[in-house]
Formats: structure tokens, C-alpha cells, sequence
């Protein structure tokens, strides 16, 4: 049996919550809470100690208290598949299945910490607005948090009815797609219709978010992926604990086309947490070219056979990337450091050690100097 792509004939295809992204393995993970007589539900929204879920019954809104640990990533959160009680007033989330992939952020610049903002994401939109002129850096710094989380980038470039020049398009689209290997990279126009339609393919048969700073045009996009009565539809009207109708929103919504999108409000402007193994991969073709290097830990600073700074000098790999690559793992390292006492003491040590060895350098040099 192939677990990562379930038959459409499978039984789990007909199954109420296919549509949110149930499939055989879900039901698989599930089997033993199914046993103890828990009810699976897709977690759509997330709030002060309450989340609402779809199930196969229709949305349950529900405490969370049993799966909201001191560990911020640890956190139930929306895209979470749970295991939640028939029964209750309130009903409680006794657990939820291990993720397939998790979206992290760090919470702020000075006090760094991890946070959830949303799991079982497959697809990460990023998008790109072709109105200002391209950020790069920007971009790769997306493609890292993107491949850390486990979720395939998509780079959208939004407003493309700007560049009517077809030319002058391929060019950006060209530039793009060399600083995001692995990504597919399109070029759409939310408000001219156009583009929209591959897109809405590419993303339906999984979870989507929309990343991307403000502006970018994530909005728009998700209106036109939506279509705008979607939305309204989906601002679900529920009675709530005390038997008052409230009008809430979703933040996870099910996409005409297939598929579903979450589209919280922490999701805008994120900022990488711990993402080293994303930032290693979103600058793969230098640690492919590292491999030829004659030195396995080379620099590529000035050692002699480096295959870097060959490609750097015969143009095959823009000077930017080998900058941007060094910039972001720095920053990457500062964030871990910023959590991580040990690798701090570590990193300072290292300081210590170059800074004394410096000093001895000078000293010898002085000295034969004198
Ligand atoms: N020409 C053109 N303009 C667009 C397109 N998509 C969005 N815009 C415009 O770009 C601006 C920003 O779009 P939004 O969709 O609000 O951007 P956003 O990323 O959601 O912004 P935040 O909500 O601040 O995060 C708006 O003025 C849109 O009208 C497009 O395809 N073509
Ligand atoms: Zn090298």
C-alpha cells in the first residue's frame, strides 16, 4: 500500500472529512483513539483555551486545556488533526496526531522563541509582488522557514498584469527560480484572472497557507482561489456555550478547486526560527557545488580547488546567493544561540580561542618584527 498518496478509490475518499485532508494514514494514526470512542476533527481555529473543529458531525467548538502545553511548539494549533469527545458540555481535546509538518516562527527579535502557527501544511504559497522592485533576500529567508517546516515552497509572483512585457516577465521568473531551487515558480495575476487556475491545481490536493509581507497581495489571492461567497459561507454562525448564536471565522478554509487554505493572522510577516536545515536547503545547488570543493570543510573563503568561487568567477552561480547563504545562517545562528545556552557558551568560546590565537599571531609578529 502507498501511504503517502491513498487511493481515490479508498474507503477514507467517501469519508465526511476527506475534503479537509483525511486520508488512510490519518485514519491509520487514529485507529486507537477511534477504539477509546473519540471522535477525529480538523482543528479550524484556535483561541484563548477553545478551538473549533470540523468532524464528521459538523464543528465542534471545544477546551483545549489537555493540549496546550508549557512547550509553545508544542501547542495544539490550526491544521492539527485531534481527537476530540462525543460527548460534554465542555467537550475536551484529549490529543492530536503527530504532525506531518510544522510551520514555525520566532515570536520576536529580542526574545526568541518558537512558535506554532500551523501544522500538516503541504503547500506554503510565498508570495512575491512584481509592483516593488525584487527582494531576494527576503524571499530566501521565506524558502528557509518554508523547507524547515517540512511544506513544498510554491513562489507566486503576484501582479503580474504589472510587467505586460512577456520578455521582461521570463527575466524576473528566471531570477527567481535561481534563487529558490526545488520551488516551483509562477507568475500570476489575481486581478486579471490570470495564472489563477494552474495555481488552484498545483494546491488542491493538499493544505495550503499564503505567506508573504504585507501588500504582496496574499488577499486578493486568496479571494480569487476562494472565490468571494466562499468566504462568507464559511464565516460559520454556531451556538456557543451559553446558547448565543456567534458568527466566528474560520481560519482553515475548504478551496472550490480542492484543497483547503489556512489563513491565520500570525501568519504575515514571519520571521525564521531554528531553521537550519532550511537554510541549507534553500541554498542547495552551493552545497552541491561544495562537494567538489578539495577541502571538505571548505569556506570558500581563499582556499585553493574551491568549486564555489569557480562558479562564483565563471558566472554559473551569482555572488548574491554565496552573501545571502552566509547572511541567513548567521542570523540562523543567532537565533539558535539566543535559545541554545550551550551552543552560546560554545560560539563565545570559539571567539575567545580565534581572538587569544589573533593575539598571539600579533604578538609573534611584533616580535620577530622587533
Ligand atoms: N495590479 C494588481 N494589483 C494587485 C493584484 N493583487 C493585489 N493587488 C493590489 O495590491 C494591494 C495589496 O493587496 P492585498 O491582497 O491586500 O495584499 P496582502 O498581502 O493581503 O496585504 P496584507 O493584508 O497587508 O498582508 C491592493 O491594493 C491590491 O489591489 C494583482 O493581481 N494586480
Ligand atoms: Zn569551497
Amino acid at each position: 500500500m502507498n501511504l503517502s498518496s491513498p487511493s481515490p478509490l479508498s474507503a477514507t475518499s467517501s469519508h465526511p472529512l476527506a475534503r479537509y485532508g483525511w486520508d488512510d494514514r490519518w485514519a491509520a494514526e487514529f485507529a486507537s483513539y477511534a477504539e477509546t470512542g473519540l471522535l477525529p476533527g480538523r482543528v479550524v481555529r484556535v483561541d484563548r483555551g477553545r478551538c473549533d473543529l470540523v468532524t464528521a458531525d459538523g464543528t465542534v467548538h471545544a477546551d483545549t486545556a489537555f493540549v496546550t502545553p508549557h512547550d509553545p511548539l508544542r501547542v495544539i494549533c490550526t491544521g492539527d488533526w485531534a481527537a476530540v469527545e462525543p460527548h460534554g458540555n465542555p467537550r475536551y481535546v484529549q490529543a492530536y496526531l503527530p504532525r506531518r509538518t510544522s510551520l514555525v516562527r520566532s515570536t520576536s527579535s529580542t526574545r526568541s522563541e518558537g512558535q506554532i502557527l500551523a501544522a500538516n501544511v503541504d503547500h506554503a504559497i510565498i508570495a512575491v509582488p512584481l509592483s516593488a522592485e525584487l527582494d531576494l533576500g527576503r524571499l530566501e529567508r521565506f524558502l528557509a522557514l518554508v523547507w524547515e517546516s517540512g511544506a513544498q515552497p510554491l513562489v507566486v509572483l503576484t501582479k503580474a498584469d504589472l510587467i505586460p512585457d512577456p520578455v521582461g516577465l521570463s527575466y524576473l521568473v528566471q531570477d527567481v527560480e535561481a534563487a529558490a531551487p526545488g520551488a516551483r515558480v509562477l507568475a500570476v495575476s489575481a486581478t486579471e484572472d490570470d495564472g489563477v487556475e494552474p495555481l488552484a491545481e498545483l494546491v488542491s490536493g493538499g493544505t495550503s497557507v499564503l505567506l508573504g509581507t504585507s501588500g504582496a497581495g496574499k488577499s486578493t489571492l486568496a479571494n480569487a482561489l476562494l472565490g468571494e461567497e466562499v468566504m462568507d459561507v464559511q464565516a460559520i454562525r454556531e451556538v456557543d456555550g451559553k446558547g448565543r448564536h456567534t458568527t466566528t471565522t474560520r481560519n482553515l478554509l475548504v478551496l472550490p478547486g480542492g484543497g483547503v487554505l489556512i489563513d491565520t493572522p500570525g501568519l504575515r510577516g514571519v520571521g525564521m526560527y531554528d531553521a537550519g536545515a532550511g537554510v541549507d536547503q534553500t541554498f542547495s545547488e552551493i552545497a552541491a557545488l561544495a562537494e567538489d570543493c578539495r577541502f571538505h570543510d571548505c569556506a570558500h573563503e581563499t582556499e585553493p580547488g574551491c568549486a564555489v568561487r569557480a562558479a562564483i568567477e565563471d558566472g554559473t552561480l551569482p555572488h548574491r546567493r554565496l552573501e545571502s547563504y552566509r547572511k541567513l545562517q548567521r542570523e540562523n545562528q543567532w537565533i539558535v544561540a539566543k535559545t541554545d545556552a550551550r551552543l552560546r557558551a560554545e560560539i563565545r568560546d570559539d571567539y575567545k580561542r580565534k581572538h587569544a590565537a589573533g593575539r598571539a599571531a600579533l604578538r609573534a609578529k611584533r616580535g620577530r618584527q622587533g
